[in-house]
């Protein structure tokens, strides 16, 4: 049976299922695997809002379910989460009847997304310790509901189904009643992609031969992703333990797919060998369009609009636009397609992301950081070709943003658009660099281009007996009061300013330095740790947090785009060396969040 090899791999293999789902027990007992289910503990409670995809968050719940049990070492754990989506609103089993009526209501009548958030974890005893070893996938599914009456919908949830399930309904049972259409895998909305875990065995433990790589180099298609084909014999098999390239990690820490866009359909190549339509390829070829739309909507205040007064029909909305009336229903019905706004009988409101994120007032907004996109970052990539053709710094090139040292080249207006966009963002980072390592041993703190002082905030909040100065260019301390929300706190912060290349330091027992040296090519970084050192007394701490840059997030989607405006970001290892080289011990790194890793060294004695 062609089939077997990729399961047949797992079969002498202590295998454990981390899911109580009778449906996965039996998608993958149907399939022949042999494993034994320990269902997790883990609770579902990851915040939702801190994941930029509801699959990002739906892969990590599933491999937090995998590394959550305690493991007496079987070889292999699976996770499993399943979510619906519906808009930008993630549903996950309903918790009473009341809930179940509220997520079939939002599914009538229209298409939601299924995502299964899929980890494989292998695991290996060294020397005592516990090694472990994730890949980790998902499967997005569309389904489509009918228009369903009231009496329906109660009548299914009294049948009792509802209530163990994502989304509240079970396609495979009664609740395949309510379904009009499915697109994509029909059992990834039971509730395990089986067809995409065979793919993602076969690449783990079929890694390309050295004869296959021309066709990956070509074609971006790994050589084994039919696993259909595979047989033993023929792939030369062996255990992902054991692969130097081509095994486990292929999938991206931040769950960009590791092909190319439209690779794994034009794997799939229809009978008449004709490629199938490369729908990734044209979603990125439309991707600016969907930013730009994105960017103009927070121009105009759509979502602080609809926010306060929703939900407006259309033309009330361009009437208080003071806009074309055809013109906006356009830009609102795309607002709608991208999850942004849901639009009803009564009118568009904000979708839930919409609220928290994109209207200005709320404390987890980005609409600084969509502003400077639009007015600044965009410019840059429009010539990201001659950038390419010359070599060009981008972000000094086309901006000018800091033309000397010390000097931002640019209007009041640029750097309060400036700092909005790095007061959003670092809302979202704050929390995780201020608790990454335990900093109570220190009295006072510098943070240096601290800029509006959020992260000062959140030391202040986090240490009782911290003092904390802020430290920027002086037209950035000059607009930092508008950025104040007071609270008792803020009595231990102050802003000075002054220029990191050129003036006296504040003393301080701790120096932060929060996304700064990534800006800057290494003679200015040695000149600035080296002025810290000086600064810094023995025993005194330096903490830098930079974007996350392990080597596989530096070949990852995000980071890579984000190197093109603002520097190749450096890895965790750099870090360790650069504090060891300018004086620093006991360097320690950790993670914060998903977006940062940090690093805190101690002063030795010079
Ligand atoms: C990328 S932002 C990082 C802001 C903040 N630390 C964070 O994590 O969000 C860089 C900051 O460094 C400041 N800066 C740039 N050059 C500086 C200099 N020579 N002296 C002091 N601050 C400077 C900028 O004004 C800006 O606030």
């Amino acid at each position: 049976m062609v089939l077997c090899p990729v399961i047949g791999k797992l079969q002498h293999k202590h295998v454990v299922l981390a899911s109580a789902s009778p449906r996965r027990q039996e998608i993958l007992s149907n399939a022949g695997l042999r494993f034994e289910v320990v269902p997790s503990r883990f609770k579902e409670k990851l915040r939702k809002a801190s994941f930029a995809t509801p699959y990002a968050y739906a892969m990590e719940t599933a491999k937090q379910k995998a590394l959550e049990k305690d493991l007496r070492a079987p070889d292999v754990v699976i996770g499993a989460d399943t979510i619906v989506v519906v808009g930008a609103v993630i549903l996950e089993k309903p918790v009473d009847k009341q809930d179940a009526y509220r997520m079939l209501s939002r599914l009538n009548g229209k298409e939601h997304s299924v995502f299964t958030g899929v980890a494989i974890v292998h695991c290996c005893s060294k020397d005592g310790r516990l090694d472990t070893e994730v890949s980790e996938f998902y499967e997005e599914t569309t389904v489509k509901f009918s228009e369903l009456s009231e009496e329906l919908l109660w009548e299914y949830i009294n049948s009792g189904e509802p209530m163990d399930k994502a989304g509240g309904y079970g396609i495979q049972a009664q609740g395949g009643m309510l379904v009009e259409y499915v697109h994509g895998d029909f059992l990834n909305v039971v509730g395990f992609p089986l067809n995409h875990f065979c793919k993602e065995l076969a690449r783990l433990y079929y890694p390309p031969r050295p004869e296959d790589l021309h066709r990956v180099r070509h074609a971006s298609i790994p050589a084994v992703d039919t696993f259909e084909n595979l047989s033993d014999m023929e792939a030369g098999g062996s255990d992902p333990g054991q692969s130097a390239e081509g095994g486990r990690g292929g999938q991206q820490a931040d769950g960009d797919r590791s092909q190319a866009p439209g690779a794994p359909d034009a794997a799939l190549n229809g009978a008449d060998g004709r490629p199938p339509l490369p729908a990734g390829l044209l979603e990125l070829m439309d991707g600016f369009k969907a930013s730009k739309v994105l960017f103009t909507a927070c121009k105009l205040k759509l979502f602080d609009m609809l926010k306060d007064q929703g939900p407006l029909k259309a033309v009330d909305i361009a009437r208080k636009l003071n806009a074309c009336a055809g013109g906006t229903e356009w830009l609102l019905d795309v607002c709608v397609a991208l999850g942004l706004l849901e639009k009803t009988h009564r009118g568009y409101s904000n979708t839930e992301v919409a609220t928290l994120h994109l209207a200005s007032d709320g404390e987890h907004s980005l609409q600084g950081l969509a502003e400077y996109n639009d007015a600044h970052v965009w410019g840059v990539f429009t010539r990201l070709g001659p950038a390419v053709q010359e070599g060009a710094d981008q972000t000094r090139g086309a901006l000018g943003v800091m033309e000397e040292e010390g000097h931002l080249s640019q209007s009041r207006e640029m750097t309060l658009q400036f700092m909005r966009a790095m007061h959003s963002l670092s809302k979202l980072t704050a929390h995780h660099v201020a608790t990454a390592f335990d900093l109570s041993r220190f009295t006072s703190a510098c943070d240096l281009g601290g800029c509006t002082g959020i992260l000062a905030r959140e030391l202040a909040q986090e240490y009782p007996r911290l003092q904390v100065t802020v430290f920027d260019l002086p037209e950035v301390t000059e607009l930092s009061g508008g950025f104040q929300r007071g609270g008792r706190q803020t009595e231990r912060i102050r802003f000075v300013p002054g220029d990191f290349f050129k003036d006296n330091l504040p003393e301080a027992d701790l120096y932060v330095l929060s996304r700064i040296l990534q800006d800057w090519p290494d003679d200015k970084l040695h000149k600035l740790l080296s002025r810290i050192s000086s600064s810094c007394k023995p025993g005194g701490g330096l903490l830098v947090a930079e974007a996350a840059a392990e080597e596989k997030e530096r070949a990852s989607r995000r980071p890579r785009l984000r190197a093109l405006s603002a520097g190749q970001p450096r890895s965790p290892d750099e870090h360790r060396w650069l504090l060891q080289r300018h004086g620093f011990q006991d360097v320690r790194v950790a993670r914060a969040g998903d977006l940062l890793h940090v690093v805190l060294g101690t002063r030795a004695v010079p």
